[in-house]
């Protein structure tokens, strides 16, 4: 049987270190502030949004929610940026992904301060993650590397299966398992014989969005199992990327879904703000 790696006993360890950090802050006059951005009515992005306020006041910062109707332009959505890049008491900006097809999300993306890019979305934060000096780094993945941290994982050497290629979480998490010199590959819709590159990991990080895609027999015996993937089935029940039960028999650590990765990637949001905001604090941005 597998340790489980409890990402909300993980994330609640690090939000209160985070308060404590706030709080000195405070002291020195600087309240952290997070504005999220919301457009349209998708329910789970709803959520999340909500989650994410939620956390911010549990741990003593500022945070503004802006919900803008789904019939928004590109204009009207791009000048609320340029208010928030512009606003003292925001240090953080987050644009809740997707976005209704009538915007470009990269033009938004874009147009977020590098300096206020807590979600490390922006080609300046994506560029200093690639040549190995990050600034912002993407939530998701951070989370998943705090994790493998604080599971005694060392990288060095192994073989890493990322499924997945997208820019906010299978490629991130890709480059920052290169970094801790991992023997990395990234696999998508058109590997070739997924089960055969699954069964070759020593670390399998799953983010393709499909409920139990990866089979428990891929796993290797003693492979570390990260799901990033949270999928709704029916009205309440969430499910990884991972067939979760089969792998635990394989694997020596795994995260489950929900209370893994999901709470890493709120927290790790709440420490890129505090981040922001101590900059702002010495002039350093
Ligand atoms: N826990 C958390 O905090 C977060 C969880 N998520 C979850 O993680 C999952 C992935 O999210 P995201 O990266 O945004 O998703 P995307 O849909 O952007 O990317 C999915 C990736 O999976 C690949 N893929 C799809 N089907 C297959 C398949 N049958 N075999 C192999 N690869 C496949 C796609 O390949 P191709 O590129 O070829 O199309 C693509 O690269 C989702 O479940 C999402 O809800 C996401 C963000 C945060
Ligand atoms: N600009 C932007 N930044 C994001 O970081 C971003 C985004 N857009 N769009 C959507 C994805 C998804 N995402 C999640 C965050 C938390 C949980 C999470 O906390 N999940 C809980 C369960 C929550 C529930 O019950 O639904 C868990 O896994 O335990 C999941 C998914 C952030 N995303
Ligand atoms: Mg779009």
């Amino acid at each position: 049987m597998s340790t489980i790696i409890d990402g909300k006993a993980i994330a609640a360890k690090l939000r209160a270190e985070i308060a404590t950090e706030v709080k000195i802050l405070k002291e020195k006059g600087i309240i952290p502030g997070l504005a999220t951005v919301l457009v349209g009515e998708d329910p789970a992005s709803e959520v999340y949004v909500r989650m994410k306020g939620n956390a911010c006041q549990e741990l003593g910062m500022h945070s503004v929610k802006h919900t803008l109707p789904a019939t928004t332009t590109e204009a009207e959505l791009l000048a609320l940026v340029a208010r928030l890049n512009s606003d003292p008491t925001i240090h953080g900006i987050l644009v809740q992904l997707p976005l209704p097809k009538q915007i470009n999300s990269d033009t938004i993306l874009e147009a977020i301060s590098p300096v206020k890019d807590v979600d490390g979305f922006h080609p300046y934060n994506v560029g200093r993650l690639m040549v190995g000096k990050p600034t912002f780094q993407p939530c998701t993945p951070y989370g998943v590397m705090v994790m493998l941290r604080e599971a005694g994982v060392d990288l060095a050497g192994k073989e890493v299966v990322v499924v997945g290629r997208s820019n906010i979480v299978g490629k991130p998490v890709a480059l920052m398992c290169l970094q801790q010199h991992a023997t990395v590959t990234i696999c998508h819709s058109k590997t070739r014989d997924l089960p055969a590159k699954v069964k070759g990991a020593d670390v399998v990080i799953a983010a393709v969005g499909v409920p139990e895609m990866i089979k428990g027999e891929w796993i290797k015996e003693g492979a570390v199992v990260i799901d990033v993937g949270v999928n709704r089935i029916g009205e309440k029940k969430l499910v990884g990327d991972v067939e979760f039960a089969a792998a635990s028999q394989r694997a020596s650590a795994i995260t489950p879904v929900p209370g893994g990765v999901g709470p890493m990637t709120i927290t790790m949001l709440l420490y890129n703000t505090l981040e922001a905001a101590k900059k702002a604090g010495t002039g350093d941005r």
